[in-house]
This record gives C-alpha cells, sequence and structure tokens, in this order.
C-alpha cells in the first residue's frame, strides 16, 4: 500500500467511511468512543473520515460483518461521495475481507491493517521496520491461505486447476521465506541490544508506559531535558528510546515506549515483544494517563492487560494523570438532576485514592503542574531501590 501517499501532504488525503458493529448491551457512548478511535486513527494515517456507519447486531455477520443491506447502502454512498477506503472496526476474517471487497468494489482495510499501516509509516531504526514488516506478513498468511483453501474446494471444475493455485502457493512459499528472513534478522538485533544493556551501568532502570497519546514523551523530556518526538497523533513513538536521568544526586536509566491500544493486533504485540523488554526488564514503572480523555478509566485498563501479557504486571507502579489542565467535569445526564454531573477532578482522585494503594500524582506536563511532588516521589522510590540493590554505591552518601 501507498505509505508515501499517507505523508505526503501535497497529495488530496483519502476519503474514508467507517463501519463499525453496535453489539447487544454495548452502550451508544461506548460504541462512539470506539468509533472516535478508529476516526483518530483514520487521521493518524493522514484520511479524513467522510461518514460513519453503524449497525446494531447480536454479533457480526460471519460472510459481511454487517447485513447486506446495510452494505448496499453502504456501497450506494461509496460510489455517490467518491470514498477511497472502508475502515471497519474489528479484524475482518479473510472471508469477510473477500465478500466485502467483492461488493463494495473499493480498498476495504480493518483496524488492524490501519495500525500496520501507521507503524510501518513511522518504523524508524532496522529493529521497528522489521518488526512491522514481519506483522504485516503474518497478517496476510492466513488471508492468503484460505483464499487458496477455497480454490481448492472447488478443484475439479474446468479452468479451476493450474495456475490460479501455482500462484498462490508460490506467494505462499515467498511469504514464509520472507518471515523466516525477518525472524532471524530480529534475533540478531536482539541480541546486540542485550549486549548493549549488559553493559549498562548498574542503574535501577524505570519505564514510562500507558495508553498512545496520553504524554509520555512530554514527560521523558520535561525530565531527561531531550528531545524525544511527541505530537498530537497516535503511535508518535515507536522506537524504545533510553536516557540517563539525574535528579539531585541519583541517577537512573529512563525509557520511553511505544503506547499501547484497544485492539492492538495480536501478532503486532508478538512482534513488538523485543521493543518491549525494557519494560519486561524494568523495575519501576510509570503508568501515565491522559485524565482529560473521556474514557481514560478504560484506557488504564487497556494497559494493564498488556502488561500482564507481557509479563510485567507486578512491577512497582507508579500512576501518573496526566495533562490535569484540560480535565472537564463529564455531563452524564442533563434530565436526571440529582446526578447531572459526573465527578470533578478532585472527586475522582479523593475516590481513586480511596480505592487503590498504587502510589498516584495529579500533574500537567505541558502547564508544569505538581512536576517538583512528582520528580521528588521519583526520587523517593527509586532511592529505595537502588540502596537495596546497590548497597555499597557511594554514589548516594
Ligand atoms: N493539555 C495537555 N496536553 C498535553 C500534556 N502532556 C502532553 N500533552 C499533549 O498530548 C499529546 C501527546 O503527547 P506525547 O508526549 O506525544 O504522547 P505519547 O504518550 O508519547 O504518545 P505516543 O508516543 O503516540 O504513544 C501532545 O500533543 C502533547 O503536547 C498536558 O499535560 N496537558
Ligand atoms: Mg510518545
Amino acid at each position: 500500500m501507498g505509505k508515501q501517499k499517507y505523508y505526503d501532504t501535497a497529495l488530496k488525503p483519502e476519503r474514508a467511511v467507517l463501519v463499525g458493529v453496535i453489539r447487544q448491551g454495548e452502550k451508544p457512548e461506548e460504541t462512539k468512543e470506539y468509533l472516535d478511535e478508529l476516526a483518530f486513527l483514520v487521521d493518524t494515517a493522514g484520511g479524513v473520515v467522510a461518514n460513519v456507519f453503524t449497525q446494531k447486531m447480536e454479533k457480526p455477520d460471519r460472510s459481511t460483518f454487517v447485513g447486506t443491506g446495510k452494505l448496499e447502502e453502504i456501497r450506494a454512498y461509496v460510489q455517490a461521495e467518491e470514498i477511497d477506503m472502508v475502515v471497519f472496526d474489528d479484524e475482518l476474517s479473510p472471508s469477510q475481507l473477500r465478500n466485502i471487497e467483492r461488493e463494495l468494489q473499493v480498498k476495504v482495510l480493518d483496524r488492524s491493517n490501519l495500525i500496520l499501516d501507521i507503524f510501518a509509516g513511522r518504523a524508524q531504526t532496522a529493529q521497528a521496520k522489521t518488526q512491522v514488516e514481519l506483522a504485516q506478513l503474518q497478517y496476510l498468511l492466513p488471508r492468503l491461505t484460505r483464499l487458496w483453501t477455497h480454490l481448492e474446494r472447488q478443484k475439479g471444475g474446468i479452468g479451476m486447476r493450474g495456475p490460479g493455485e501455482t500462484q498462490i502457493e508460490s506467494d505462499r512459499r515467498m511469504i514464509l521465506e520472507k518471515i523466516s528472513l525477518l525472524k532471524s534478522r530480529l534475533q540478531l538485533i536482539d541480541k546486540q541490544n542485550e549486549t548493549q544493556r549488559k553493559n549498562r551501568a548498574q542503574l535501577i532502570r524505570v519505564a514510562l508506559v500507558g495508553y498512545t497519546n496520553v504524554g509520555k514523551s512530554t514527560i521523558m523530556n520535561m525530565l531527561s531535558k531531550s528531545e524525544v518526538f511527541a505530537e498530537n497523533k497516535l503511535f508518535a513513538t515507536l522506537d524504545t528510546t533510553v536516557r540517563k536521568v539525574v535528579i539531585e544526586n541519583l541517577p537512573f536509566l529512563l525509557s520511553d515506549t511505544v503506547g499501547f491500544i484497544r485492539k492492538l493486533p495480536h501478532h503486532l504485540v508478538e512482534c513488538f515483544k523485543s521493543t518491549l523488554d525494557e519494560v519486561r526488564e524494568a523495575d519501576i514503572l510509570i503508568h501515565v494517563v491522559d485524565v482529560s480523555h473521556s474514557s481514560f478509566e478504560d484506557q488504564i485498563n487497556v494497559v494493564n492487560e498488556t502488561l500482564k501479557e507481557l509479563g510485567a504486571r507486578d512491577k512497582e507502579m507508579i500512576m501518573v494523570f496526566n495533562k490535569i489542565d484540560a480535565y472537564v467535569t463529564p455531563e452524564i445526564d442533563e434530565f436526571n438532576e440529582e446526578e447531572p454531573r459526573g465527578l470533578t477532578l478532585d472527586e475522582f482522585k479523593r475516590s481513586w485514592m480511596g480505592l487503590h494503594n498504587t502510589p498516584s500524582l495529579f500533574i500537567s506536563a505541558t502547564k508544569k503542574e505538581n512536576l517538583e511532588e512528582f520528580k521528588q516521589l521519583l526520587y523517593d522510590k527509586v532511592k529505595a531501590q537502588h540502596t537495596v540493590r546497590y548497597p555499597y554505591d557511594q554514589l548516594l552518601y
């Protein structure tokens, strides 16, 4: 796919239509959240959203995701409005993808390959590039296989023998060869990185983790006075950056890494495992939350789940609620007089502190609010671990 195109602002942005299914028991706000996030992904990839289609269904249709009537409606819109692509909020199965493409006659993407495409456009280092390419090929492979078995089922029919199959078979073989090549390349890079990590000074390691776009890189820049790329797009950071930071007289290593997101394609997590080594090997995690985001509590859960998947859930953690400057008390229901609004920041703070033992802080990285308190807590935590780990270290005394 034309990655170049996405980032070339001189070209007309591609026009997209989003499609989501409202499952039974799902609240309309939830669906809206999911689709808003999908729209942000499209925006990050350089496209513009022209329209959104939703359908209430018990579960997505097995062959066409949405019902045939809805698909017909989308097709009419796509033709009338010169739409370049249709993006589905869930990962489509190989046969769904094929059926929908046949019906709509336009580029069809799902959430997974949209994320993969953004990653591909952002990867800078050899490691990230290799990881993304591997994930893309692994995404592609079953979509070829199924096509192939589909053809095989019809084998015997006149005109169905021969080239069709062998073409796909050889594509498949090529992809498999490429996958094993990429895997061995990654192993080599991993080994080099491991050696690098071993050669590092004996310092406590702290990792910034959190949902994408919460302000991890901004905090990294603030603490290390370095320049890590930060912007209001999803997945601004793909490669892990490690910096030495000194608070008062205490040095430690701080790493900034790729943000997490709901429904992150599984093979992508797999491929990025080694990028996330810094997280897995960290002594302390700083879990950054964008408290101004309307679904920040869901985002906290997604991050905790992903950490569990990485085997990093039991580490010492500090919760940092960032962007307090942008927090607005949510309006819940204007017709309910007893509960016309959600929690104010203060109320949330108190209820959070009451429920959780994890040390928590409320800051604004851009407005520089409560940064001293944050640095102090970080200093205390790092120092506590440092004195246990390196008791004879002269640095501290
Ligand atoms: N209002 C407000 N915006 C902030 C604050 N901290 C960061 N931002 C903005 O949030 C956006 C995302 O910041 P990043 O630091 O790139 O976030 P990240 O978590 O590194 O994002 P990814 O690398 O994409 O996962 C940027 O536009 C920042 O300027 C804050 O305290 N208040
Ligand atoms: Mg970042």
